[in-house]
């Protein structure tokens, strides 16, 4: 493959993923220049997604991987986490005809980049042969080219993570064939026809084999145009096909929890708080005056308790309200914006407009918090609110681009001790609108 002077690498472990794009909205991993060796080839590296089936289990007319989670359906969760790695190239997603132009419309309202389509079929290691048919040179209007190594991975797997698919790239370099596993978590039992148990397997030495996998296309390729139509049929797993029919004994790597694949209805409200709780981890503390900076400071410190280990930053906005732009490329989803003694709705407007041109809230429901101080025994709280009805008026407007925001009072006291214990209270209302992200919270008028 040639790369142009503005490619990206194709090489795992090259180059440093997560430069912000509209599909990188977590914090990026780092990864280091170990899992490549210095002035080695670079590995060509694709991708194929299955995601046709229906979900069944899940007992809900949606296919899961189309099921919404906060307002997103899961599979564009997963596309995500892929896409943020560099050095894959291509991304074959496999979905049945019917869900073809629905697949279409999510690569393009969340501006998924290198992805291609292919047919899926009746089963998913059909559907996985579908997507690798794709990718192979043997095969007429053979738009992408070959990769070395291909990963596979569920489409409802929305949480893997760089490093774990640059350890099974690695592993299958090496070995041809690699898998994620985990520890089991049930015992695994075997029944005997008269549904008596037969025997039970010893716990500690099984693993469940998990997704991402990853393998030498030509060895996975080879492996299912032999396999059988029973194997197609009934098989749930790729690491056997290469064994069976190309003899190539995969490395098991061991992955992270997070890796489990949604399966139950249940699993969708795991995955929803998981999400939560990852996007709740960085805050943006935004100040102008020296007593902004001093209430910010105080209130990233509380609420470093409340949110335990979130990263809060504190941007200084310059007089001209000039750098927004600057915050809004960090990915981070929520906005704390403080005022004391004075509120400059242009300006909270201004930052509210470039908020909702941006990608973010497509992405993610994006929390803002306009934080006004005020001293309560000068300026009684209801009559501060009458003043600020106009957030309630915003807060309608932008809801509708998922921007969730909400204004709080604290009580800028004289006495310490008062404006302590209203900076807490704050911090923790802050903290839950941050945790929960609830549009029913929007537009509301809180007092700390
Ligand atoms: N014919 C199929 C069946 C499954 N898959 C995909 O394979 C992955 C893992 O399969 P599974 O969890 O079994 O998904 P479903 O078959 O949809 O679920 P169920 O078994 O409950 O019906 C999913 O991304 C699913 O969309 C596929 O591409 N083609
Ligand atoms: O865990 C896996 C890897 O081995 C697969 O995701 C699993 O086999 C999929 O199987 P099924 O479609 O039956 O759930």
């Amino acid at each position: 493959m040639e790369l142009g002077p503005h490619s990206r690498p194709a090489e795992p472990g090259r180059c440093v993923s997560g430069s912000p794009s509209a599909g990188s909205a977590f914090p990026a991993s780092r990864v280091s220049a170990a899992g490549a060796e210095p002035g080695s080839r670079p590995t060509a590296v694709a991708a194929v997604l299955p995601a046709g089936g229906c979900g069944e289990r899940m007992g809900v007319r949606t296919p899961k991987q189309f099921c919404r989670v906060l307002e997103r359906p899961l599979i564009s969760y997963t596309l995500q986490a892929l896409e943020r790695v560099c050095w894959i190239k291509d991304i074959v997603v496999a979905v049945t005809g019917e869900n073809m132009e629905a697949m279409r419309n999510i690569i393009q309202r969340y501006g998924h980049k290198r992805i291609s389509l292919a047919e899926a079929g009746a089963t998913r290691h059909r559907s996985i042969f579908s997507g690798l048919k794709a990718l192979a040179e043997d095969q007429p209007d053979c738009k992408l080219t070959k990769p070395e190594v291909v990963i596979i991975h569920d489409a409802v797997r929305p949480f893997v993570e760089e490093d774990v698919l640059l350890r099974v790239v690695m592993a299958a370099k090496e070995h041809g064939a690699a898998g994620a596993i985990r520890p089991l978590v049930s015992t695994v039992i075997s029944p005997a026809a008269d549904g008596c148990l037969d025997h039970a397997l010893d716990r500690a030495k099984h693993r469940a084999s998990e997704m991402p996998q990853a393998f030498l296309f030509d060895v996975i390729y080879e492996a299912y145009q032999q396999c059988s139509d029973y194997d197609l049929e009934f098989g749930t797993e790729c690491l056997q096909l290469a064994l069976k029919y190309c003899h190539t004994k995969a490395k098991l790597v061991e992955g992270p929890p997070e890796l489990w694949k949604v399966t139950y209805k249940q699993d969708l409200y795991a995955a929803e708080s998981l999400i939560k709780e990852k996007i709740s981890q960085e805050i943006c503390v935004v100040v102008k005056t020296k007593d902004e900076e001093s209430v910010g400071h105080l209130l990233k410190e509380v609420l470093k308790n409340e949110l335990n280990c979130a990263t809060i930053t504190s941007t200084a906005l310059d007089h001209s309200g000039g750098d927004i732009q600057n915050f809004l490329t960090d990915q981070c989803c929520s906005f704390i914006w403080v005022t004391v003694l004075s509120s400059d709705f242009q300006e909270t407007r201004k930052f509210l407009t470039a908020l909702e041109e941006s990608s973010l809230p497509l992405l993610y429901p994006v929390v803002v918090v306009l934080v006004h101080c005020l001293d309560f025994t000068l300026v009684p709280p209801a009559q501060k609110m009458e003043s600020l009805m106009w957030i309630r008026g915003l807060a309608k407007e932008v809801k509708k681009r998922n921007v969730l925001l909400s204004g709080l009072l604290i009580n800028y006291s004289q006495d310490e001790q008062k404006l302590q214990e209203s900076l807490q209270q704050g911090a923790s209302i802050i903290a839950a609108l941050v945790k929960e992200r609830s549009p029913a919270l929007a537009g509301q008028l809180l007092v700390a």
